[in-house]
C-alpha cells in the first residue's frame, strides 16, 4: 500500500499535508500522533470514506485514489475496524460476520466455513448464535475483527479499535491483535494516539503532527533517535536540555550543556554531522545508571539525589547535576537516600543530539 503526497483540505483547514509512506505486504504500521494531527483523515482517505484534495493512493498495484479518481470503499479490497465496534445488536454473531460474504452472494456452505474459521481465529467458537447485545466489549471487538478478516481483504485498517475497552482488557487485546496480525500476515495500518500501543504493536510507526509526518521508523528508531523535540517528548520519558557542540565526527559529538557539563552523544540526523552550534540534547531517564564512587570515563558525572519515588522495578529520581535537574530511573535495589551524593554514568548511545534547540 502506498500513499504519495496526500493532501486533504476542509475549506481553509489543511487536515493532511503532503503525506507519503508505504506499508509493505504483511507489515503492521501505525499512524501515531496527538488528537487532530490528521491520522484518522489519512486512514479514511485510504478507506475511500473521505475524498483527498491531492495525491495518489495505491492498494497493491491498483490506484484507488488520484486526481479525478475515487474507487468506492467496497471496491478497494480493504476492511476497517472502528473504535465503536459497529456490531449490529439485532443480528447474531454469525450474521454479523457473514454480512460481507452475503453481499457478495457467496454460496451458503462457503459462508458457513469461512465464518466458522474467522470466529475460531478470533477465539469466539461457540458464540455464533449469540446476539450483539449479549456480548462484552471485548467480545464485540472480536466480532468486529472476525468481520474484518472474513472477506480476506488486501489491507486492514484500524481506527483506535481498543480505546473503548477498559485498561486491562485493552492491554490483553493489544497482544492478541498483534499475534493475530502476525499469524495472518495481513498488511495493516493502525491509527492510535497512544504511544505505548504503537510501540508494542508496530513494525514501523509514522509520527504525525499538525497534518504532517514528522518521523517514520521502527519503534526502536523513534525511541533511540527522536528527530525533534516533539518526537522526544511524545515517545517515552526524555530529559531535554540545550547544549552547544564542541567537537564532532560523523558518528559522535561532544556537547557542553548549560552549566558547563560535558556529554557525549550520537546524532539524530545521521549523515549531517555538524561541527559546532546549538543543539537539543535528549537523555532518556532509564539511560542514567548509578556507578561506584570514583568511576571515570565518558559521561560519568557527580549528582545529588533530590527526590526518590518508588515505582516497583525501578525508582524514579530527580538528580541535580551541577545546575541541571535530570529525571533518572534507577534500579530499585539499594536506592540512594534523598540528599545523598552519587556517581552516575549516561550511556552515550542513549544520548541523542537533535538539531532543534
Ligand atoms: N469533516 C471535517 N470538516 C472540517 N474539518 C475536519 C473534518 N474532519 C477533520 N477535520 C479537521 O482536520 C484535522 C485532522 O482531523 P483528524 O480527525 O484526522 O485528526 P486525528 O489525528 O485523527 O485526531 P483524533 O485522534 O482526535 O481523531 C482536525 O483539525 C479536524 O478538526
Amino acid at each position: 500500500m502506498k500513499v504519495e503526497d496526500l493532501v486533504v483540505r476542509y475549506g481553509k483547514v489543511t487536515a493532511v499535508r503532503d503525506v507519503s509512506f508505504t506499508v509493505e505486504d504483511g507489515e503492521f504500521v501505525s499512524l501515531l500522533g496527538p488528537s487532530g494531527c490528521g491520522k484518522t483523515t489519512t486512514l479514511r482517505c485510504i478507506a475511500g470514506l473521505e475524498a483527498s484534495s491531492a495525491g495518489v493512493i495505491r492498494i497493491g498495484e491498483e490506484i484507488v485514489a488520484a486526481d479525478g479518481l475515487e474507487v468506492p470503499p467496497e471496491k478497494r479490497g480493504i476492511n476497517m475496524v472502528f473504535q465503536s465496534y459497529a456490531v449490529w445488536p439485532h443480528m447474531s454473531v454469525f450474521e454479523n460476520v457473514a454480512y460481507g460474504l452475503r453481499t457478495r452472494r457467496e454460496p451458503r456452505e462457503q459462508i458457513e466455513a469461512k465464518v466458522g474459521e474467522a470466529l475460531s481465529t478470533v477465539g469466539l467458537e461457540g458464540y455464533a448464535k449469540r446476539y450483539g447485545t449479549e456480548l462484552s466489549g471485548g467480545q464485540q471487538q472480536r466480532v468486529a475483527l472476525a468481520r474484518a478478516i472474513v472477506t480476506s481483504p488486501r489491507l486492514l485498517l484500524f481506527d483506535e479499535p481498543l480505546s473503548n475497552l477498559d485498561a486491562g482488557l485493552r492491554e490483553r487485546m493489544r497482544y492478541e491483535l498483534v499475534e493475530l496480525q502476525r499469524r495472518l500476515g495481513k498488511t495493516s495500518l493502525y491509527v492510535t494516539h497512544d504511544q505505548s500501543e504503537a510501540m508494542l504493536m508496530s513494525d514501523r510507526i509514522i509520527l504525525m503532527k499538525d497534518g504532517e509526518m514528522v518521523q517514520m521508523g521502527s519503534p526502536r528508531d523513534l525511541y533511540d533517535r527522536p528527530a525533534s523535540r516533539f518526537a522526544a517528548e511524545f515517545i517515552g520519558n526524555a530529559n531535554l536540555v540545550t547544549g552547544e557542540i564542541r567537537r564532532a565526527d560523523q558518528r559522535r559529538a561532544e556537547v557542553v550543556l548549560e552549566g558547563g557539563i560535558v556529554l557525549e552523544g550520537g546524532f539524530a540526523w545521521p549523515d549531517h554531522a555538524r561541527q559546532s552550534g546549538p543543539v537539543l540534547v535528549c537523555v532518556r531517564s532509564e539511560s542514567i545508571e548509578r556507578v561506584p564512587e570514583g568511576t571515570t570515563g565518558v559521561n560519568c558525572l557527580d549528582a545529588v539525589v533530590e527526590t526518590v519515588s518508588f515505582l516497583g522495578a525501578t525508582i524514579s529520581c530527580v538528580l541535580r547535576v551541577g545546575t541541571l535537574g535530570l529525571r533518572a530511573d534507577l534500579a530499585a535495589r539499594n536506592p540512594p537516600e534523598p540528599g545523598s551524593a552519587i556517581r552516575v554514568r549516561i550511556d552515550p548511545e542513549a544520548v541523542t543530539l537533535i538539531s532543534e534547540h
